[in-house]
């Protein structure tokens, strides 16, 4: 029996948690059956409860307090022993039937998908053939609102990048939080940060803008390695993120959708990119309309 599951990622208020939220609420309303999984120790209030809470497992502070951590190294802590102990995730994901779409809601600090392996091997173990075997896709979510800065923007797609190549599952890149672009920005100029490349720094006004203030500026001339906003507008920035962006271009991985959760159809269409990754419809075994169900159909 094949389990289907996605695992919503991305640096910390990213929006995670609301598009879990959203999409539980979704599926719900679309009548299909979600688990919902939080392995953020850190998450406090939740708009869906949890059928599995890491916390129920490990505490953070506990963690923080006996082991003498601060909030990042007591997370590592809780997702290593996450780790030590996965018959709390396979006792209660194992009997779930095809039928359901698995949600993992994860903490948001960078370094466990690139410094420490801990999200690669949670990843490999929940995929694993054999035994969990869940059709898993990865959804990297990056703040829509970094399109108004280039710099940020490519940053984060670099992050983005960094998580498809150490997860080895299907994964897609989405800009959350579109509700705040849609109203700033054309149509025309977000649909250019949907498939990033080079082009996107020419007119970057947030440089435009820095430059001007600088007056020519060279960080080399400046001098003081404090003076970020010389730092900032200086050629090697540029040059930084020049590097930066040709190498996203190069590789042609990182493409985006787009999300915002106050429109159903944007979270419907999210989903649609997740259940095909994960090829979930192929996998259901036609069922019979409950009566209420025959009801609305007519
Ligand atoms: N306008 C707008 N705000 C959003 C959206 N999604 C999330 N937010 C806000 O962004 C903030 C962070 O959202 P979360 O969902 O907690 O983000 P997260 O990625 O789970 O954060 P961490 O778990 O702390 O890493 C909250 O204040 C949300 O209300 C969105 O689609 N539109
Ligand atoms: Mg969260």
């Amino acid at each position: 029996m094949s389990k289907f599951g996605v695992m919503v990622m991305g640096p910390a208020g990213a929006g995670k948690s609301t598009f879990c939220a959203s999409l539980i609420t979704h599926l719900q309303l679309n009548r299909r059956s979600a688990f919902y999984v939080n392995l953020d120790p850190a998450a406090e209030s939740f708009e869906h409860p949890p059928d599995l809470d890491i916390k129920d497992l490990i505490s953070l502070e506990d963690v923080m307090e006996e082991m003498s951590l601060g909030p990042n190294g007591g997370l590592v802590y809780c997702l290593e022993f996450l780790l030590e102990n996965l018959d709390f995730l396979t006792e209660s994901l194992d009997s779930l039937t095809e039928e359901y779409l698995i949600i993992f809601d994860m903490p948001g600090q960078i370094e466990l998908y690139t410094h420490v392996p801990i999200i690669p091997t949670l990843v490999k173990y929940l995929t694993q053939p054999g035994a969990l075997d869940i059709r898993l896709c990865a959804a990297y979510l990056l703040e829509g609102t970094f399109v108004v800065d280039r710099s940020k923007f490519f940053a984060g797609s670099l992050t983005a990048m960094s998580a498809m190549m150490m997860l080895e599952v299907p994964h897609l890149n989405i800009l959350s939080k579109m509700d705040l672009v849609n109203s700033q920005m054309r149509k025309k100029d977000i649909k250019k940060f949907l498939t990033p490349d080079t082009s996107l720094l020419e007119d970057d006004p947030v440089d435009i803008a820095r430059r001007k203030a600088g007056e020519n500026i060279d960080d080399s001339q400046s001098g003081d390695p404090q003076d970020k906003d010389a730092m900032m507008s200086g050629a090697s920035f540029r040059r930084l993120n020049v590097a930066v962006a040709t190498l996203i271009e190069n590789f042609s991985m990182v493409n985006y959708l787009k999300l915002d959760n106050t429109d159903e159809d944007s979270v419907q269409a999210i989903l649609s990119y997740i259940d095909d990754c994960i090829q979930y419809h192929e996998a259901q075994e036609p069922r019979e309309l409950a009566e209420e169900e025959y009801e609305d159909e007519e």
